[in-house]
C-alpha cells in the first residue's frame, strides 16, 4: 500500500481523539478553542491568492514552475476532469458524512493499523486542542470499509471513489513529468512514474461541520503534506488558507471547476528547497465544508536526493533517504521534519 500507509503511525490517538457528534454540539467545547478574539495572527484575507492556471495555456509549463517557486500551490483549470465525475465525488462524500455517528464509527480507523477509515487527522495528537473535522480515508481498495458503512450498497461509493482516484492519477502524472523535466530528471528513466509500482498513493474526504464559533476554531491546523504534490478538490465554501512569507495567511478561495495543486514535502527536498512545499491550514465556517485530497507519493525505497545546478543550487541543502525514513521522521518530528534533515 506504499509508505504513506505508515504516517505517523506512531502518534497515538487517545480515545479523545475520535470526531465528535458535531450535530449535538451547539456551543464550541472547550477542547476545541484554539483562538480567543484577542488573537491577532495575520489574516491576509485582502492579499490576492496562488495563481489560478489553465493546463491548456500553451505556456502552462513555465507558469506552473513558477508558481512552484513563489508560492508552492496553485489553482489549475482545463485539468480535463469531469465536471460529473467531482460532483459525485462531492455527493457521495456528502452521504457519508450525513450517516448517523454510530455508523460512521463502524469505519473507524484503527491505531496502529493503516490509515484507511474514518476519524480525526492522523496529526491530532501534536495538538493540545481538537480540530473542529473529520475526515475518511481511502487506501487501497475502499471496499472493505464501505461496507461497513453501507452493507448493502456500497457499491456506487466505491465504483466512484475508485474512478475518480484513477482520473487524479493520471493528472498528478502529468504534472510531476512538467516538474521533473524542469529538475533536469527525465521521467521516462522513473521506472516508478512509468510502471506505477509501490505508489503511495491516499484519497483523503475532508469534512468540516457547521461550526457555532468559527473563529475560535480550528478546521485543520498547520502542515505541510507528506507527499510529492497533492492534488485537491474543494467545495464552493472558502477555507483553505496557505502561508506566504511576508503576506502571512492567505486564502486560496475556490474558483469554480478548479483544482487546487499544492507541493509536498518531497518536491521542496528534491529540489533542494527551491519549490517550496506549502504550509496550510484550513479556518473553520459557520456552513459545512467539504475537500478531497489525493496525496501522492513515490514507493517507500525511493532515495530523495536534491537535484543541485546552478539554479537549483550548488550544495545540498537537505540528507540524502528514503520516502519510508522521511515518512518516519515526520511522524516523530512533524513540523520540524525538514529542519532535521538539513544540513
Ligand atoms: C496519505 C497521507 C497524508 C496524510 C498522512 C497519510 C494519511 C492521512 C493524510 C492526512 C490528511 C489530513 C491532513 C494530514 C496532515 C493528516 O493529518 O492526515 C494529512 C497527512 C500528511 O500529509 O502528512
Ligand atoms: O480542506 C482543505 O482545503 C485542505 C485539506 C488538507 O490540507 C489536507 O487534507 O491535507
Ligand atoms: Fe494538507
Amino acid at each position: 500500500m506504499g509508505a504513506l500507509a505508515e504516517s505517523y503511525k506512531d502518534t497515538l490517538l487517545e480515545p479523545q481523539h475520535i470526531p465528535l457528534d458535531y450535530g449535538s454540539v451547539h456551543t464550541l467545547p472547550d477542547s476545541h478553542v484554539w483562538l480567543d478574539e484577542s488573537d491577532e495572527s495575520p489574516s491576509g484575507v485582502h492579499s490576492t491568492g496562488p495563481p489560478v492556471i489553465d493546463l491548456a495555456d500553451p505556456d502552462s509549463a513555465r507558469l506552473i514552475i513558477q508558481a512552484c517557486e513563489t508560492w508552492g500551490v496553485f489553482q489549475l483549470i482545463g485539468h480535463g476532469i469531469p465536471t460529473k465525475l467531482m460532483e459525485d465525488v462531492q455527493s457521495e462524500a456528502e452521504k457519508l458524512f450525513d450517516l448517523p455517528v454510530d455508523q460512521k464509527m463502524k469505519a473507524l480507523r484503527s491505531p496502529g493499523g493503516s490509515q484507511s477509515g474514518y476519524g480525526l487527522p492522523p496529526i491530532s495528537p501534536f495538538f493540545e486542542k481538537l480540530m473542529w473535522h473529520e475526515g475518511y480515508h481511502i487506501m487501497g481498495s475502499p471496499i472493505d470499509h464501505a461496507k461497513l458503512l453501507w452493507p448493502n450498497d456500497y457499491q456506487g461509493f466505491c465504483d466512484t471513489m475508485v474512478h475518480y482516484r484513477s482520473q487524479l492519477k493520471a493528472l498528478t502524472e502529468q504534472l510531476i513529468r512538467i516538474i521533473f523535466k524542469s529538475l533536469n530528471i527525465n521521467p521516462d528513466e522513473v521506472a516508478w512514474l512509468k510502471e506505477s509500482q509501490g505508489l503511495s498513493i491516499g484519497l483523503q474526504l475532508n469534512c468540516y461541520p457547521p461550526c457555532p464559533d468559527p473563529t475560535r476554531a480550528m478546521g485543520i491546523a498547520p502542515h505541510t503534506d507528506t507527499s510529492l504534490i497533492t492534488v485537491l478538490q474543494q467545495s464552493k465554501v472558502s477555507g483553505l488558507q496557505v502561508f506566504k512569507e511576508g503576506a502571512g495567511w492567505v486564502l486560496v478561495q475556490p474558483v469554480p471547476g478548479a483544482i487546487t495543486v499544492n507541493l509536498g514535502d518531497f518536491f521542496h527536498i528534491l529540489s533542494n528547497g527551491v519549490f517550496t512545499t506549502v504550509r496550510h491550514r484550513v479556518v473553520a465556517t459557520r456552513i459545512r465544508r467539504l475537500s478531497f485530497a489525493y496525496f501522492y507519493a513515490p514507493p517507500g525505497d525511493f532515495i530523495v536526493s536534491p537535484v543541485l545546478s546552478k539554479d537549483f543550487g550548488e550544495v545540498p541543502r537537505y540528507q540524502t533517504l528514503s520516502v519510508k525514513e522521511y515518512v518516519g521522521i515526520k511522524g516523530k518530528h512533524f513540523e520540524k521534519a525538514l529542519s532535521v534533515i538539513q544540513n
